[in-house]
């Protein structure tokens, strides 16, 4: 297995089948999953990232220490679990230092919120086990909620003991005497149902009217947020005559499409449509996308 990429989940044909299978959620540089690969190598680890320099350091890795128990996929954590595997497939998850998303209105942003537990309880074996190490007490709080409301799991929390496994920083912060915490959720029972975020597939997208194009710079890297749940970031733009070429990454509730999006001159103006090059998940969120681009890039040309 390789990167993974950016990926339409109708086209997966099977889930993964790894026996097993530890999985650790925002591996950052990777020495921690990298350590207990090459510690046990009857055991099977998958990585997963959001960051693409994350996954190019842990391939790296892989590379340099001829790894063959240890691959990575690029995808946002809950869209891994929910397509990549199956129910009572996954002996342990590990979670380090997860972003805290400190701000109350970005709870629905953090890894270890309910819609998350419910699908990583799902795919953990019974008497398997999610450890969770974070520095920060009312993300610990947080999680400790969550974990309650999933109600899939015996709990507990303790001090990280600095004879574990240690990255680069924990050493450090040890030494400095900061407290760090283990929260562990061992799955004794199936977990209660949570509703978890949908994205809406429609039959068609359709291509939208482009004013004008005229001051459309060549290269546009900037990152929209029309709504909650939809981001747009928009990469490089190519010329063909009078046409153009745009690169756009949607994140839609952390689902993410990479796909190229044709702006063409028309006798009445321009129009803007997704590359028929590009295989795309049609959704409401993309619709949407294209509408608010094709406004964007008409204020282009009136500044
Ligand atoms: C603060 S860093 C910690 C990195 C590493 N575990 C460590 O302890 O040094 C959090 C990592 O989680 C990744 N991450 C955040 N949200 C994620 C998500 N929804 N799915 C996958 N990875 C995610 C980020 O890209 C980042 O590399």
């Amino acid at each position: 297995m390789s990167t993974q990429g950016y990926l339409n989940y109708k086209r997966i044909p099977k889930p993964l089948r790894i026996p097993r299978l530890t999985v650790e959620i925002g591996f950052g540089n990777g020495e921690f999953l990298a350590a207990l690969a090459r510690r046990h190598p009857e055991r099977n680890f998958l990585g997963i990232e959001l960051s693409g320099i994350s996954i190019e350091k842990l391939l790296k890795r892989i590379r340099e220490a001829n790894l063959k128990n240890l691959f990575c996929v690029r995808l946002d954590a809950y869209w891994a679990f929910l397509l990549l595997f199956e129910n009572e497939t996954i002996e342990t998850i590990y979670m380090n230092y997860p972003d805290p998303w400190f701000k109350k209105r970005h709870h629905k942003r953090r890894l270890t919120r309910p819609a998350n537990l419910y699908i990583f309880a799902r795919r953990l074996k019974t008497g398997g086990e999610i450890l969770i190490r974070t520095d920060d007490r009312p993300f610990l709080e947080y999680s400790l909620e969550s974990a309650q409301e999933v109600g899939a799991f015996e709990i507990k929390v303790e001090t990280l003991k600095p004879e574990a496994p240690l990255t680069k920083y924990e050493a450090k912060w040890v030494a400095e005497g900061k407290t760090l915490y283990v929260l562990t959720l061992k799955k004794t029972r199936p977990p209660r149902h949570i509703p978890h975020p949908v994205i809406e597939e429609v039959e068609n997208v359709f291509p939208v009217k482009v004013p004008n194009i005229k001051n459309l710079p060549e290269t546009l890297q900037k990152t929209f947020r029309p709504r909650e749940g939809l981001v747009i970031r928009t990469f490089n733009v190519w010329e063909k005559g009078e046409d153009r070429l745009l690169e756009i990454l949607l994140s839609e509730e952390g689902y993410l499409q990479r796909f190229l999006v044709f702006i063409k001159k028309k006798p009445t103006g321009y129009q803007m449509d997704v590359s028929s090059f590009s295989e795309v998940l049609k959704t409401r969120g993309l619709q949407e996308a294209l509408e608010f681009l094709a406004k964007q890039v008409s204020a282009q040309c009136i500044s």
